[in-house]
């Protein structure tokens, strides 16, 4: 470790702390280490150094205010390989990120996200609608609303069924690219950059990577061919690539950059949110109190005769205590995704070196003792005593409720629209339905879950597929959501040109 590096675990020649690293959970390691090291401490890679930061106030100071040297990212030979760097959350700090991201600020800002919201809410009407006819089917049905949303913002497509699919074809097609991308699954090349020079034939890894490339361009660049047939035949719906393709010049854009802007956001916006309501769901079944008591401040600020809408979430003060809650004790996105240094900086007392990996440590932040009280214990009632959640008295510079989207330059730029479709639907599944732990059909136990059970936990926490019972809280709550389900078809209609080609 070099001189002026913050603390951090002893290492060994030529590795590092690479031996030591953990590739399965990193954010826990992460974590334990801080706690030994400190909120700020540094690992080694090989000769490429690392900077871990775990509290909210050097987050502030250290990322948010230093963005226009601490926005790059590390190098992701695979993501070339596969993207050729393209992909919007992997992109170096550059023009290209420039380029593509200006141009996805005029989708995803708070002015245009409120021209969004009459699809989020008929699609949370189909998803309401779905679950009232297969409740079994719940982990897919959120998954086609999350895709069905950012197909119809950014392409102007609905989806109206996961099976056999362009949905279900994405969904795989999403877990081959993580597993592609997932640390372990390849040859550590970033940090012995000579591993590149392998051939092929003795690198199956390289050939994967090529075929999730041909298939990834295959669905960016044909979504992008038919917005650009819609508007050659003039049949636009001004979703958010007709506005891009047609102002191309304007936002200096190419056609490449245009496939992978509409791509990256398609990439980056699905998943999330599913991942998130899906979490939502496991919390509820563990801590029926806490839906008890959300149930009943919904039934008693919209009542049983009509169903939530977006502007009743600022009403409902216990329902935002949760959501913040799940994003604090199960946040998407554990370690954000990593940021790397532009330049040599002196910070505070140390001198963080040009290309560091920078760790946003969100789950460390979230966790962290001399913030939260019982930081391991689910509570929502801490965001109702403080609005950060915090304890009292402790000073609040840099927290916020939002670590889960990251933070500086390279931000979520989709928080607001994935906040109102999280708003959407957490209400309106707690006005419709009861949560309860399914029963083994054969024994009649009680089919236990828990938030230990995650799976792809490198990169993003995602609940495994567990079982759920899903019931409408009343017959007459199913006949609402069955009438609105019908009466969202007028919204769907400008957005079904291409149901039937991309399937
Ligand atoms: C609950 C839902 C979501 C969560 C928890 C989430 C979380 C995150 C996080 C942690 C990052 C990395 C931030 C950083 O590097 O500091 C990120 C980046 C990004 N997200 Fe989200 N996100 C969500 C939804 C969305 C949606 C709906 C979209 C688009 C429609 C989106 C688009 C992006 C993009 C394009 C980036 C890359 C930004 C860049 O590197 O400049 N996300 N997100």
């Amino acid at each position: 470790r070099e001189h002026g590096l913050p603390p951090g675990p002893p290492t060994v020649p030529l590795l590092g702390n690479i031996h030591v690293f953990e590739t399965r959970r990193p954010y826990l390691k992460l974590t334990e280490w801080a706690k030994t090291w400190g909120d700020i401490y540094s690992l080694k890679f090989g000769s490429a150094t690392g900077v871990v930061i775990s509290s909210p106030k050097l987050a502030r100071e250290y990322v948010d205010l230093h963005g226009a040297t601490t926005s790059d990212r590390p190098p992701v030979y695979v993501d070339e390989l596969i993207s050729g760097g393209l992909e919007l959350p992997l992109t170096h700090y550059g023009d290209e990120w420039r380029l593509m991201r200006r141009a996805a600020h005029d989708m995803i800002s708070r002015e245009a996200c409120n021209r969004h919201l009459p699809i989020q809410q008929a699609e949370a009407s189909q998803l309401m609608f779905d679950l009232v006819g297969s409740p079994e089917k719940f982990y897919t049905h959120l998954y086609r609303y999350t895709a069905s949303v950012i197909t119809s913002v950014i392409y102007g497509i609905h989806c109206n069924e996961y099976d056999n699919t362009f949905v279900e074809k994405f969904d795989k097609f999403t877990q081959r690219l993580e597993a592609a991308l997932m640390p372990g699954n390849s040859p550590p090349v970033d940090m012995f950059p000579i591993l590149k020079y392998i051939p092929e034939f003795l690198a199956p890894w390289k050939v994967r990577c090529k075929e999730v490339r041909r298939d990834q361009r295959e669905i960016f660049f044909g979504l992008l061919d038919l917005v650009i047939e819609r508007i050659e035949n003039g049949k636009t719906n001004e979703c958010f690539m007709e506005y891009v393709v047609e102002r191309k010049e304007h936002y200096e854009l190419d056609r490449e950059l245009l496939g992978y802007l509409g791509g990256s956001l398609l990439q980056a916006g699905i998943d999330t949110t599913a991942f998130f309501l899906q979490n939502f769901i496991l919390c509820m079944l563990i801590y029926p109190h806490v839906m008890k008591r959300a149930q009943e401040e919904i039934d008693k600020v919209i009542g049983h005769d009509r169903s939530p809408e977006f502007a009743d979430f600022e009403d409902l003060p216990y329902l935002k205590a949760v959501v913040n809650e799940v994003h604090r004790f199960c946040p998407t996105a554990p370690l954000a995704i990593p940021h790397a240094s532009t330049t040599e900086q002196r910070m505070g007392d140390y001198m963080i070196p040009k290309d560091a990996i920078i760790f946003v440590n969100s789950w460390g932040m979230y966790r962290h003792e001399d913030y939260y009280e019982n930081p391991d214990v689910f509570d929502p009632d801490r965001y109702v005593k403080h609005e950060l959640g915090i304890k009292a008295g402790i000073d609040p510079t840099g927290v916020r409720n939002d670590f889960a989207f990251g933070m500086g330059r390279r931000r979520c730029p989709g928080s607001i629209l994935a906040n109102n479709s999280i708003a959407i639907n957490t209400m309106n599944l707690l006005w419709a339905f009861d949560f309860k732990k399914a029963k083994d059909p054969v024994t009649g136990q009680v089919i236990e879950v828990s938030l230990e059970n995650t799976k792809r936990e490198a990169i993003l926490l995602v609940p495994t597929p567990y079982k759920c019972d899903i019931i409408p809280r009343s017959e007459s709550k199913a006949n609402l959501i069955r009438a609105q389900f019908a009466a969202a078809r007028e919204t769907f209609e400008l957005f079904e040109h291409h149901i039937i080609e991309i399937k």
